[in-house]
């Protein structure tokens, strides 16, 4: 009786095992066919990547295919971070910045400091820094531009989009963002109204009608300032920041210049330097103490396929990141000071607080993410780029920056959607 049940037993565990492989055969087989799938998933990926990076602006559909898949070109959240490098103002290379030539995305800043015993001679100090993008001093506009293009056609795409340069006085926030007026000089403005303007032309043969607004807003000292003002001097009026139910951000008594051409915005960029540069007259080095706010808001609808869209592509230069020790500054200069650590230190408090999905974030402390609020948040795509100046007594501002914007890097803010209906 024993051997007949340990036989039954046998054949049972027989049967089992048979069952098992036989599943073991189908995972198999499962697991080859997933690879597969997944094979084929990443070549499609890498086919859109490299469409999208080289697509002809304004096609839609694969836009609509690349955010169905959920793979928002901006992959890694929706905020990133450039360092450019601003060449020697005396020529030659840089001592204690070292970028490597095979990575560029990684940044070394070097520094031989003297040693106080004076017998073990001097010892390096390096701090590593890892950013989406570092520039170079020799990258040119056009190669810098062309890394962020994709961003700034997401705003036709109907997402918001944010691009602000950070740094010390001088290191190049403005070059980068408005550059020279030669054409391989342009910076990041003209050349993305440029684009904007071309994609839209292409998006209206197949059906869209845009409406293009822009203003340009300077906030100085926690004031705003409307830098397309043509009236008179003493009849400037005040400004105020009002949030409207649906969440819009708007500016009191601001000038919001509705714009047909890439021709129309650079003229009004042109009177919004004029403005800038009359209060830099009145006001010794103002410009650099001032945060200068470009933006247009685009509409777009499809009627034929009942689509509408609705964004805002800021472009903001910032203004002077150093840090005034209080015994320098006195008066108006500490205020201003103030006012704008302030503001850079919230700028930096708000990111974070998105990035760690707070439910309060403190827009309202400084003036400039009360103004940015729409294009800062969830909804939105966010670059910054970090100037930094290469010379050496430039070390300690550096450092400080580069510092500031790896904390912007370490966020994630969660993941950017299109403002469709
Ligand atoms: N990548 C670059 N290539 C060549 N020249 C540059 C570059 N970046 C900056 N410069 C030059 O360096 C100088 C300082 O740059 P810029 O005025 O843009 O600094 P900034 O950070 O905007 O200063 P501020 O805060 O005072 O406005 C300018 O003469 C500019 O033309």
């Amino acid at each position: 009786g024993k051997v007949t049940d340990m036989e039954g037993k046998i054949s049972n565990y027989q049967r089992k095992v048979q069952t098992v492989a036989q599943e073991n055969e189908s995972l198999k087989a499962s697991v080859a066919k997933s690879r597969q799938k997944e094979a084929q998933m990443t070549s499609d990926l890498q086919e859109l990547h490299t469409q999208l990076r080289y697509r002809v602006p304004g096609n839609m559909q694969r836009v609509d295919y690349y955010v169905k898949m959920g793979v928002v070109a901006w992959e890694r959240g929706n905020i990133r971070v450039f360092c450019r490098v601003r060449p020697l103002q005396a020529g030659g290379q840089s001592d204690h910045i070292q970028l490597p030539a095979h990575d560029n995305k990684a940044l070394t800043l070097a520094k031989t400091e003297e040693s106080h015993i004076g017998r073990s001679g001097d010892t390096q100090k390096s701090y590593n820094f890892s950013f989406d993008r570092v520039f170079g001093p020799s990258i040119p506009q056009k190669d810098v531009f062309e890394e962020i293009s994709l961003l700034v056609q997401s705003a036709l795409d109907g997402y918001n989009v944010c691009c602000f340069a950070y740094g010390q006085t001088g290191s190049g926030k403005t070059y980068t963002m408005e550059g020279g007026e030669m054409e391989d000089m342009r910076g990041v403005i003209p050349r993305a109204v440029q684009q904007i303007f071309q994609a839209s032309k292409k998006l209206r043969e197949k059906g869209w009608k845009f409406t293009f607004t822009a203003s340009f807003v300077e906030i100085y000292n926690e004031t705003l300032r409307d830098l397309l003002y043509t009236g008179k001097a003493n009849k400037r009026p005040e400004h105020e920041i009002r949030k409207s139910a649906n969440n819009e951000v708007t500016v009191t008594n601001l000038t919001y210049q509705k714009v047909n051409s890439e021709d129309e915005v650079c003229n009004l960029i042109a009177l919004a330097n004029q403005n800038r540069s009359t209060a830099r007259t009145n006001m010794n080095d103002h410009s650099s103490r001032s945060h200068s706010v470009f933006q247009l808001d685009i509409e777009g609808e499809n009627s034929g396929r009942d689509v509408k869209c609705k964004s805002s592509l800021c472009l903001v230069d910032l203004a002077g990141s150093e840090r005034v020790q209080k015994s320098q500054s006195q008066g108006d200069r500490f205020k201003e000071m103030t006012a704008i650590n302030g503001s850079l230190t919230n700028l930096g408090i708000v990111i974070a607080a998105l990035a760690n999905k707070e439910s309060y974030i403190p827009y309202r402390n400084s003036k400039l993410t009360y103004l940015l609020q729409s294009c800062l948040g969830g909804n939105s795509k966010t670059l910054m780029f970090v100037n930094i100046s290469p010379e050496a007594d430039s070390f300690p501002e550096t450092l400080n920056s580069l510092r500031f914007a790896s904390k912007v890097n370490d966020c994630v803010i969660g993941t950017a959607s299109a403002n469709r209906k």
